[in-house]
């Protein structure tokens, strides 16, 4: 284990010494400074575990460090002269993590040192396992029944190909989970996994994202980007809601299927990126493709793998599953140990989930905070974005108490629809009859992102 480091900040050069040996005789690394400005430029090149800082120093107070830019202090103990409660108290509010009166004991100083030592090592072992689990958690693709069962084991099959895969299901299903586990799976798992959303950007702008761009391409590309093609070279793209994307950028993006090439926009040279294109809809793209609103050609070439995820009201036995893995996950991140009821169970496997699995996890999220103090979550904590049941699922009402605009009828409008459907935003695209990359703007124009719940790439 590498040995705790200190830096003491002491003007009392006696009291510095017998603090520095004091330590040191402890098995500490320790350096010793007797003002403000040498702790400073000691801190600017080392990172010592642990300050041990006095009040009063010959050129400033001792707190002052604490003001000192952005830079993030080690904890720091004080050391204020017997009586100074206030100061002590002072520094606690600025940061401190402990203090020490004067004069010192050497036992105190050492037991409150390997004390704050501890906590700080606990903190930081508490971070890393919570981090660890909450990606685990991110991740994890939970479900056995047999359409899910099918599901695992299509990725299984085409993870190690390099074939592009397109994923159909509605929105919240896990589309971009089993991406993730296509690339996870495969060999291009050590190189770069890149997610995009189609319809997040203005249409130039996504083909600057998608491609890149020369210096000057168009107003503001003041020097040149890599697009993600090229980021994902060597792994896997995964393209959100591919049914939004322009016919511009289908032809571009067949190119890159057939060839592996492409060109930056405003770019006359052409490059080579081996990426692996996944892709995802909610949509009916064979449809769309006999309409003409999709390419054929390139339909074609991504729809040679599909994997179709059922909705959740179809394999409602993965609800217990899943309600237990979101508890946990909860639990875990609330620090709370909540249980379901049987009833309330029997609830939520009676439900349609038009909001699919994200509805769920958000259910169960709010049934813990309802819940408050109880352990076990019961019927009248569970909150469906349908609830009071189907009676006004036909009606609305917006109320203003004064004469609204046009805008601020959309934008109540736009919530109410966001609030009913759990921010299921395909859902309040077909009934408010625009399409969902509108849906994103208007979201984003009335900065509805928080109802709108998604993945974070899209707002
Ligand atoms: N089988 C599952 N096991 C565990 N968590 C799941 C599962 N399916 C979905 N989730 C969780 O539900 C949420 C929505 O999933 P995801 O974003 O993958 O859906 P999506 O189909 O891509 O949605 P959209 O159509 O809106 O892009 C995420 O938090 C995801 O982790």
């Amino acid at each position: 284990m590498v040995t705790p480091s200190i830096l003491v900040i002491e003007d009392d050069i006696a009291l510095n010494q017998l603090l520095v040996q004091t330590l040191r005789n402890a098995d500490y690394d320790v350096e010793g400074v007797a003002c403000l400005a040498e702790a400073r430029r000691h801190l600017s090149a080392h990172e010592p575990n642990l300050i041990l800082l006095d009040c009063r120093l010959p050129d400033g107070y001792g707190m002052e460090l604490f003001e000192n830019g952005n830079r993030t202090l080690p904890p720091v103990v004080l050391l204020t002269a017997h009586g100074s409660v206030r100061e002590a108290v002072n520094a606690m509010k600025a940061g401190a993590v402990e203090y020490l009166v004067k004069p010192i004991e050497i036992d105190d100083l050492e037991l409150t040192i390997q004390r704050v030592l501890e906590t700080i090592t606990l903190r930081e072992d508490y971070q890393f396992c919570k981090s660890q689990i909450e990606h685990q958690h991110c991740k994890r693709m939970v479900g056995q029944s047999e359409s899910m069962r099918r599901v695992h084991d299509l990725i299984r099959k085409v993870a190690p190909t390099n074939m592009s895969v397109l994923i159909h299901g509605e929105s919240g299903i896990g589309k971009e989970l089993v991406a993730a586990e296509i690339h996870k799976q495969s060999e291009r798992a050590h190189r770069n996994y890149v997610a995009l959303d189609c319809c997040s950007l203005q249409e130039k702008l996504f083909e600057s994202e998608l491609f890149g761009h020369e210096k000057g391409a168009f107003t503001g590309a003041d020097r040149q980007k890599e697009g993600l093609i090229k980021v994902a070279d060597g792994g896997t793209l995964f393209l959100d809601e591919i049914g939004e994307i322009e016919p511009n950028i289908q032809a571009k993006l067949l190119r890159v299927l057939e060839t592996k090439r492409f060109r930056r926009v405003g770019g006359t040279n052409d490059l080579s990126s081996d990426v692996r294109i996944v892709a995802a809809t909610n949509c009916n793209l064979e449809e769309m493709s006999e309409e003409g609103t999709f390419r054929q050609d390139l339909f074609y070439r991504l729809s040679g793998f599909v994997i179709t995820i059922p909705p959740l009201r179809e394999r409602r036995e993965d609800i217990p599953e899943l309600v237990e893995y979101f508890l946990q996950y909860h639990n875990f991140s609330r620090r709370v140990n909540k249980t379901i009821s049987p009833t309330a169970m029997k609830e939520l496997i009676a439900y349609d989930w038009p909001g699919n699995v994200r509805e769920l996890k958000n259910v169960v999220e709010r049934s813990i905070i309802l819940a408050g103090h109880k352990t076990q979550i019961h019927p009248e904590h569970l909150i469906f974005s349908t609830s009071n049941k189907k009676k006004k699922e036909m009606g609305f009402e917006l109320s203003f108490d004064h004469q609204p605009t046009l805008e601020e009828i959309e934008k109540h409008y736009l919530k109410l629809l966001l609030n009913k459907y759990s921010g299921h935003r395909s859902k309040v695209a077909q009934i408010s009859g625009v399409s969902e990359r509108n849906i994103y703007r208007l979201i984003k124009k009335y900065g509805l992102q928080t109802i709108a719940t998604g993945p974070d790439y899209y707002m």
